[in-house]
């Protein structure tokens, strides 16, 4: 049963047409790749389905119901989660704190309150403190908690943004290129943990990656964009053996 279906997307920048015809069906429990050429249209495309950007047409449903026309934080709401290409943590703030945001987002009570620590919530904010030193725990941060999230090396900080995504209690997951910048032995670790996270928090994820071989090793089933539009979807073998797909992007990578 698909979590996610979005039919005939397309949006227009100008004269740009950044996505066309983007038609994409994510079933509950899968682990997807989106992959293409520089400038294809994978970050917009994470952008439309996630409330950043309305679509110029098509449309959106998300367990069975529209989200078309949603701002962010109500897409947020319904269970969809997501980190960015260029990392947007708070970076002034703690570890912990970052992801304890995103706890208290979810709960529906002020960010203010939650960072200042006003609020009359005590047992909430105990449980919700030891909830986010679990998740940090999980994402090998547990021993950074008190650190202040810009001074962590970036590879951590690409781990703490995928935490604090998952603090929102998502269905879905959208993560943004997750192994930017980090080296083969960080990105090895980092695969391990997103598909240990998919099953222990029963995640759908969507992730756009260049590393080729790494989008093949962890990824079920993979969509390719080029110039805005879905050119080939299907496993890894499939798409390694797509002559388009070969033509198109990945020349040897694939080899
Ligand atoms: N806000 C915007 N205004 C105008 N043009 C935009 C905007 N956002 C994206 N574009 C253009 O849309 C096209 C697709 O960009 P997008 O960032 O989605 O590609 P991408 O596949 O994510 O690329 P990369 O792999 O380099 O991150 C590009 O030509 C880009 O310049």
């Amino acid at each position: 049963m698909a979590i996610l279906k979005a039919t005939k997307l397309s949006k227009v920048f100008g004269g740009l047409k950044a996505v066309s015809d983007f038609s994409i069906e994510l079933g509950k429990g899968e682990l997807i790749g989106l992959i293409g050429p520089n400038g294809a249209g994978k970050t917009t495309a994470f952008n439309l389905l996630t409330g950043v950007y309305q679509p110029t047409t098509g449309e959106i449903d998300f367990d069975d119901k529209s989200i078309l026309g949603l701002k962010p934080f109500q897409i947020t709401q319904k269970g969809v989660a997501r980190t960015f290409q260029n990392i947007r943590l708070f970076s002034e703030l703690s570890v912990l704190d970052n992801v304890k945001i995103a706890y208290h987002f979810h709960v529906k009570y002020g960010i203010l309150e939650s960072v200042l620590r006003m609020g009359r919530y005590h047992q909430e904010e105990k449980e919700i403190e030891e909830r986010a030193i679990k998740l940090l725990e999980i994402f090998k941060l547990g021993d950074k908690k008190d650190e202040i999230a810009k001074n962590l090396p970036y590879g951590e900080q690409r781990r703490l943004e995928i935490a604090r995504a998952l603090a929102a209690q998502p269905k879905l997951l959208l993560l943004d290129e997750p192994a930017a910048g980090m080296n083969p032995q960080e990105t090895q670790q980092l695969m391990q943990m997103i598909k240990w996270i998919k099953d222990e928090f029963d995640l759908t994820i969507l992730l756009i990656e260049h590393d080729m071989q790494l989008v093949m090793n962890v990824c079920e089933r993979i969509y390719v964009l080029e110039y805005g539009s879905i050119i080939a979807q299907g496993t890894p073998e499939e798409i390694k053996n797509n002559p388009r797909v070969i033509e198109a992007y990945l020349g040897e990578e694939v080899e």
